[in-house]
């Protein structure tokens, strides 16, 4: 076992393990050779994560919040410096590229804590006049959160979660996904060597139940949940039960329109990007690529040629830049998309199939000759598929960007930066881009609308997320009453 964490859980301080717990193996996806064995959390052990999230919440709420953000900036500095051993572990825990990891993971990781550790003293209130009285309004931190997180990013979902929570004085019980648990255990050990106080961040393994477990706990004040939509119902609806707060990162089916004065060289890295970047399983993925007429020959033509430059092998080899699926049973979904994308009539331009190889690998596609109500147009697939449309006017492709039920991203390519600015604000998507894809800075909110979230991760705004208002008033003269 390559892998093998100290043991499966990370609770008040300390690694912990308890062999009793249903068995998770963490599997190398580009051969599919176990890396490591875990064990879920028992319900004690989640009863002793809250607790120990409970006893330091209170404390470190009281903390001088310089302090709270002088530990996040350590955590920072310390993720940075062992960045390749962390982007190892990534790469091995999720199959995607050295390459990938090295620059994107931990990295996005080590700003979220850096971010929201310079911010951490500046959390504001208001003040508001009344005459002579006066009210004035803190942000006060919800408590004990719960992170659960899913398979694609996992050490940049443990962290963007967990550096807001920690930032205003929240603690926090992660979840990572059942089948990538190993690089949310760095992030805590990361943590506690920064100083971060005993309870603050925990990490608990499990399947659903042990999510569903921490979301029903009444000791949890909010949710802050990346996955499925199907899942995102689940939780929003297990919470909303509790009156607790949530925050969806969910999935999404986005637009990426590319018009005729676009630069096309620019275009075609925009859509590799937000296709096949690591292995498409990106929530923000432009996935329906909607290329103005007069240059959608130009356009699948230097995508082809582009195309060449895939370089698949072992992922840790910093010259792979293409890895497997995550998991076997994502592979598997994936590959039913393709077969019902060529049932309903799509012309497969690039790939379409799995790879000879062991592990789980698809190769990069391309579809075309599509329609709107086909599945592989409507639906996430969540692999390295990308879909290409044509449209005429721009009327035409806004209307038909927003004809679905989720509004994660977009992205609009084009010169004219007057029609630029005027598309985008047509979009129904929480994060655009223009003449880029995918790019998710530390200080710009990302999150989305409809059916593909709620609340935004990442930026100032995501204090609010993690905190409530309490308001003051302030008497500064008599008390009348009326008797
Ligand atoms: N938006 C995004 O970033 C992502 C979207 N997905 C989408 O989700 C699909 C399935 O991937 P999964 O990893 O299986 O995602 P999922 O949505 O099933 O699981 C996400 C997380 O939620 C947990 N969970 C599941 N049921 C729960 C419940 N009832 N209560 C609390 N927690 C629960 C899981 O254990 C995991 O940690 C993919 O095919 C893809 O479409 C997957 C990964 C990331």
């Amino acid at each position: 076992m390559i892998a093998q964490p100290v043991a499966s859980h990370f609770i008040d301080g300390a690694y912990v393990e308890d062999a009793t717990g249903a068995e998770l193996l963490s599997l190398y996806p580009a051969t599919g050779a176990p890396v490591a064995r875990l064990h879920e959390a028992t319900p004690a052990l989640i009863d002793r994560a809250l607790a120990a999230a409970q006893r330091a919440q209170a404390e470190w709420a009281a903390t001088d919040p310089t302090a709270r953000g002088r530990i996040l900036r350590r955590a920072a500095d310390l993720m940075r410096a062992r960045n390749r051993e962390l982007s190892e572990l990534e790469t091995l825990d999720t199959g995607k590229p050295l390459q990938e990891t090295l620059v994107a993971d931990a990295t996005s990781g080590a700003d979220a804590f850096e971010f929201f550790g310079g911010l951490a003293a500046d959390l504001r209130g208001d003040t508001m006049g009344f005459g002579g009285d006066w009210a004035y309004t803190l942000r006060r931190p919800l408590g004990v959160c719960v992170g659960i997180g899913a398979w694609n990013y996992p050490t940049q979902i443990a962290c963007w979660k967990g550096a807001p929570a920690l930032a205003v004085g929240c603690a926090m019980v992660f979840k990572p996904s059942e089948t990538t648990p190993l690089c949310a255990l760095k992030v805590a050990e990361i943590l506690t060597e920064a100083g971060l106080p005993a309870g603050l961040y925990n990490v608990v393994q499990g399947r659903g139940e042990v999510g569903a477990a921490l979301t029903a706990d009444p000791r949890v004040a909010k949710v802050s949940l990346t996955g499925s939509v199907p899942t995102g119902r689940r939780v929003y609806a297990a919470a909303a039960a509790e009156m607790k707060q949530v925050t969806m990162e969910l999935g999404g089916k986005s637009p990426l329109l590319i018009f005729d004065d676009a630069d096309l060289e620019d275009a075609v890295s925009g859509a590799i990007n937000g296709n096949f970047y690591s292995s498409g399983q990106v929530c923000s993925n432009g996935t329906r690529v909607f290329v103005q007429a007069g240059l959608r020959d130009a356009f699948l033509a230097r995508l082809t040629e582009r195309l060449a430059g895939v370089v698949t092998g072992d992922p840790l080899d910093e010259a792979t830049n293409f890895g497997p699926m995550t998991t076997e049973a994502q592979m598997n979904i994936v590959l039913d998309h393709l077969e019902r994308a060529r049932a309903e009539g799509a012309r497969v331009v690039a790939g379409g199939g799995r790879m000879e190889r062991e592990g789980w690998w698809i190769e990069p596609t391309v579809l075309t000759d599509l329609t709107d109500d086909m599945i592989c147009v409507r639906e996430e697939i969540f692999g390295p598929v990308m879909s290409v449309l044509s449209f005429d006017t721009e009327e035409e492709a806004v209307a038909r960007a927003n004809d679905t039920p989720f509004g994660l991203s977009a992205g609009v390519f084009t010169r004219d930066l007057a029609r630029a600015h005027r598309v985008v604000a047509r979009l129904k998507a929480g994060s655009c881009w223009i003449n880029q894809y995918n790019l998710t800075p530390a200080g710009l909110p990302f999150g989305g609308s409809k059916a593909s979230g709620i609340g935004r991760e990442n930026a100032r705004v995501t204090l609010d997320h993690f905190t409530e208002v309490q308001s003051v008033y302030v008497g500064m003269g008599k008390v009348e009453s009326a008797f």
